[in-house]
């Protein structure tokens, strides 16, 4: 499966001009099954003005779904706000190459240093889903740091991990680290997209990065708007699984 990550930098609380930018990558991809877009990508952290955007989610949707389907691409849609009864929830789609909404996660672990806890609903979503026949699980940015839910996915069979984020350049080597924990202590694919730029709080690290189950860097993307392209095979996994066999070794009457 071949990825293109757009690791993009955000107009901040300017949707029009997010979607114009997408619609314009979109149209220079060069050869990709699958996209994927950074976290918050329709606002950025405008969260105080995330309610009066009330229309922008599904506005959001259609435009994915229409890019879609005339690219003929998958899409895990980064994340946007998605304004509901009960509260505003950072929502990631999922979208299949037909334009079907087949799967949606809003992020459980909010931000509380980015003021997300303000303004943010927790979702309670499961984060696992198929997609091309392909067990994926996809999380949004700080939720990288709470290994055990991640690790819940992978015992229920994900072989992909997709990560939409938001995430500082102060704590880039963070997200680097943690990433690549992520793959080598689950054995599977990681696939994560950072936003570059900045906005009146902070500057973001880009570094989007794909990452094989053995730990290896297949792409990285510079602290620079591109997109990162990288190739995944989910046979890897069972061949990483064969040759350290962790989840035949787990302990579970300790844990
Ligand atoms: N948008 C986020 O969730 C940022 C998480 C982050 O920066 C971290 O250090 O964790």
């Amino acid at each position: 499966m071949k990825v293109a990550i757009f690791q993009m930098d955000i107009a901040f609380g300017s949707f029009e001009e997010n979607y114009k930018k997408v619609e314009d990558w979109f149209n220079q991809i060069e050869d990709a099954d699958l996209v994927v877009l950074p976290e918050l990508w329709t606002t950025g952290y405008d969260l105080p003005n995330l309610k009066t955007m009330p229309e922008h989610y599904d506005r959001t949707i259609d435009l994915l779904k229409e890019l879609a389907v005339t690219h003929n691409v998958n899409l895990i849609g980064g994340s946007a706000a998605n304004v509901k009864d009960d509260g505003i929830y950072n929502t990631l789609p999922v979208i299949d190459n037909h334009g079907s909404l087949i799967h949606e996660y809003s992020k459980l672990h909010l931000f509380k240093l980015m003021d997300e806890h303000l303004h943010l609903q927790a979702g309670s979503d499961d984060p696992s889903f198929v997609l091309a026949g392909i067990s994926f699980a996809a999380f949004i940015c700080y939720d990288i740091r709470f290994p055990e839910w991640i690790r819940k996915s992978v015992l229920n069979g994900a072989k992909v991990i997709v990560v939409p984020a938001e995430w500082p350049a102060p704590r880039i080597d963070h997200w680097i680290t943690l990433l690549k924990a992520r793959a080598i202590e689950n054995q599977v694919y990681v696939i994560a997209c950072n936003r570059v730029g900045s906005d009146p709080a902070n500057e973001f690290g880009g570094h989007s990065i794909v990452i094989d189950p053995w730990g290896k860097v297949i792409a990285e993307g510079t602290d620079q708007e591109e997109i990162v392209y990288g190739e995944i095979n989910v046979e890897e996994v069972e061949e990483i699984r064969k040759r350290i066999p962790i989840f035949d070794d787990r302990r579970t009457d300790y844990y």
